[in-house]
Order: structure tokens, then sequence, then C-alpha cells
């Protein structure tokens, strides 16, 4: 779902593609449902189905892990589950900061499926005072007078940020600059970072614009079978819903 791009080449120093990179942790969420299931070995194309990737491209990813896979048998789970967690750098623990705990940062602190895959949130940080020392999620949120601290205190490297708008660019700064150097952005606003800095943007109205893309052409394919019925049915005006306003105006 994240719909941002890094600001890195589009090929890691280790040759592994950005897009491959980008596959991994779909393969890792496909083999960890069948690792829970007990499941020892999957074909190329149960998994590519299981992660909704195309079978040749999930072969050709496996490749640049030096995965090749047994014929016949498939690919050992367990193995590939540890081969993609240590090549996403999941075999360690990733102290991340929320700031901004409105809505969207506690709801994101609240939300268990970050520590169970080994980030850990370190601290939750608002610039309101009213909210400093107040519990979310079992933890006191602290004042931005502190971010600079609560980064170097506890080796934080990702920060995400959930602050309105107006206020992200500034947010990024001073994590940068007090050593972050990987943002998830949930602000709906171009940051801009020094080289060496990764931002990934995650946009869900970005995602429903999109989706809406695809509706009205639907809609559009619907009105053109429509064409095809008998001449004077045709005619006939469309009814929308309070039914004398057109569903669809004229051109
Ligand atoms: N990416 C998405 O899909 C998505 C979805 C929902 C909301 N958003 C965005 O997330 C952001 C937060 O939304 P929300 O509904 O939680 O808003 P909110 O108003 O409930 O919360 C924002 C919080 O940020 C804090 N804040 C403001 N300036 C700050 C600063 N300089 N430093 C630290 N904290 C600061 C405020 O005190 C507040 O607690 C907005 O930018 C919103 O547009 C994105």
């Amino acid at each position: 779902m994240a719909t941002g791009r890094t600001h890195r080449p589009a090929t890691r120093s280790r040759g592994i593609p950005e897009a491959t990179v980008a596959r991994l942790p779909l393969y890792l969420r496909a083999l960890t449902a069948l690792s829970e299931r007990s499941v020892p070995t999957v074909s190329s194309e149960e998994l590519a189905a299981a992660a909704g990737v195309n079978s040749a491209k999930l072969r050709k990813d496996f490749s640049y892990l030096g995965s090749y896979g047994t014929r016949g048998v498939g690919y050992d789970v367990e193995y590939l589950v540890y081969q993609i967690s240590r090549e996403l750098g999941l075999t360690q623990d990733w102290p991340v900061v929320i700031v901004g705990i409105g809505n969207l940062g506690a709801a994101l602190a609240n939300y268990g499926g970050f520590a169970s895959r080994g980030f850990r949130v370190a601290a939750l940080i608002d610039a309101d005072p009213a909210m400093a020392g107040k519990p979310v999620a079992g933890m006191p949120v602290q004042h931005t007078d502190d971010l600079e601290k609560i980064i170097e205190d506890n080796g934080v490297s990702i920060g995400v940020i959930a602050t309105p708008a107006g206020a992200a660019q500034q947010v990024c700064e001073r994590l940068v600059a007090a050593g972050v150097t990987s943002i998830l952005n949930f602000a709906p606003t171009v940051l801009s970072v020094p080289d060496g800095v990764d931002v990934r943007k995650v946009d869900l109205s970005i995602e429903l614009q999109i989706l809406a893309f695809h509706e009205q052409r639907k809609a559009g394919e619907d009105l053109a079978a429509d064409d095809v019925v008998p001449p004077v049915a045709a005619k006939q005006p469309r009814k929308g819903p309070d039914g004398d306003v057109p569903a669809v105006m004229p051109a």
C-alpha cells in the first residue's frame, strides 16, 4: 500500500533491485501464514498466488537471494522466511518513534502488527503540551522539546510522521538532524530530505482516488454496454437514485 518512493538509486548496493525489495514483504507475509500452518514446503506457483505476484517474477526475485528451490519439492518455507527476514533487516530490533499522536498516531501506536514484525515503538511524541505524560497504547506521550534526546537515547533510525501537513517538513528536519535516516510519512505533503535518508509515503486518499478512477471507468463500460440495448429503451432517460435526476449527465 505504501505509494511513496525512496530517494536511493533503483538498485541496492547488494544488487537487489528496488522492485524486488518492494515484493519481499509480500512473500514474507504469505510465507509467515504458511509457517503458522506448519506447511514445510511450497511451490513457486502456490507462493506466487498467495503473494499476488506472477510466478516467473517470484523465481527471478528469489534468484537474487540465491534461493532456487528444489525441483519437484519447491521452496523450504522456514528457510525462506529466515532468508527474506535477514535480507529485509528484520532479524534485528528496530526502535521507531511516532511523531503526532492525534487520531492516526494513536491508532498506529495501538497497532500490534509493528511489534510482532520487530518494530518496537520506542516513543510517542507530540507538540501539544496538554498531551505530555498522557498514556496512549500504554506509553506516556512525550513532548517534542525532548525529540532529539529521545532519538539519541533509544538509538532510533526510523521515524513515523503523523502530524498535520504543515508541520511535517519541520518535524522531518528535526528527526533527520537527530540521526533518523528512514521516515514513514503519513502527512499529505512531499518531504525534502538529504541524500542517504529514505522516505516512504502512505496516502490512503491517493489509493481511494485510484479506485475512484477504476469505478468511473467501469461505470463508463456499463453505459457503453447499455448502448447496445434496443433503440427505444436506450432513449429512456437514465434515472438517478432519487428518481428524476439523471445519474450521468449527457455530454
Ligand atoms: N496517509 C493516510 O492515509 C492518512 C490517513 C489519515 C490521516 N492522515 C494524515 O495524518 C496526519 C494526522 O491526522 P490526524 O487525523 O491524526 O490529525 P490530528 O489533528 O488528530 O493529530 C495531529 C497531531 O499532531 C500533533 N502535532 C501538530 N504539530 C506537531 C509538531 N510540530 N510536532 C509534533 N506533533 C505535532 C498535534 O498536537 C496532534 O496531536 C494529517 O496530516 C492527516 O492528513 C493520513
